[in-house]
């Protein structure tokens, strides 16, 4: 028997409203546990890809199945437990910055709970006890009770991933997690997504500009221009020159 896929797309189309294609015949599938790296140069739709997994963007046609369950369609509950699956965290961090780290962490627990009681702060022990590990995971524990702004950016993106974790996420999304960061804090935010990958089992898909991070990282690669995909290997058939070509053609 075949295995059980977590993400399949199948004959996805996405077209914008002002007529802008983003996403043109999509065929793709990523197994359960895959550290997914998606390259494309910009405008190449590599967003649009990713933020058609958690539903942020609808498809113009076509399906996308997750963990079995087709998602174009889904509203209220059902879509509230397929973004609770899916964690995503961004390029900007989406921090709350004037609050504190465990504040922060914590947030994550919001698909859990009704807004009110995430609100007024209602967590329980249980809750804050999680967020405690979270951070431990990532190596910051001692900044729990930091404000969000007064952590370094490679720290805040740390901390965001930390929040996804309080979803007990089947899947990451990371859109572009490392373009504003020094290549010291790059690593760190990388090894911890494929700490989380290895020890945990979450699937991970990336997007990145960096051809030699893409490199270290990915278990496979698959590559976007002009909304359709235009290349998917394993990493060990992966060459800089695949990569290089991908990027240098317009
Ligand atoms: N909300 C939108 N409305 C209209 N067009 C959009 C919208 N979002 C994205 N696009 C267009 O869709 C195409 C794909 O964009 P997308 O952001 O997915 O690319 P990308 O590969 O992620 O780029 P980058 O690396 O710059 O983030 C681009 O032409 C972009 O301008």
């Amino acid at each position: 028997m075949e295995a059980k896929s977590i993400i399949e797309f199948k004959d996805v189309n996405k077209i914008y409203d002002n007529g802008t294609v983003g996403l043109k015949d999509i065929n793709l599938t990523v197994q359960p546990g895959e550290f997914l790296v998606v390259v494309g140069l910009s405008g190449a739709g590599k967003s649009t890809l990713m933020r058609t997994i958690n539903q942020m963007h609808r498809p113009s046609s076509g399906s996308v199945l997750v963990d079995g369950v087709e998602v174009t369609d889904l509203k209220g509950r059902a879509l509230r437990e397929l973004r609770r699956k899916v964690g995503m965290i961004f390029q900007n961090f989406n921090l709350v910055k004037r609050t504190t780290v465990e504040h922060n962490v914590l947030s994550g627990k919001i698909s859990y709970y009704p807004t009110w009681k995430s609100l007024l702060n209602l967590y329980t022990k249980a809750d804050k006890l999680q967020a405690a590990e979270a951070l431990d995971r990532v190596n910051l524990l001692e900044k729990l009770y930091m404000r969000a702004d007064q952590l370094s950016g490679g720290q805040q993106q740390r901390v965001a991933i930390a929040r996804t974790l309080m979803q007990d996420p089947k899947i990451i999304l990371a859109d572009e997690p490392i373009a504003s960061l020094d290549p010291l804090t790059t690593r760190a935010v990388m090894n911890d997504l494929k700490k989380l990958n290895q020890e945990d089992g979450i699937t991970v898909v990336v997007n990145l500009h960096s051809v030699p991070l893409a490199l270290e990282y990915a278990d496979r690669i698959v590559g976007m221009r002009a909304g359709q995909l235009v290349y998917d290997e394993p990493i060990n058939r992966v060459t800089e020159s695949d990569l290089n070509a991908i990027y240098q053609s317009v």
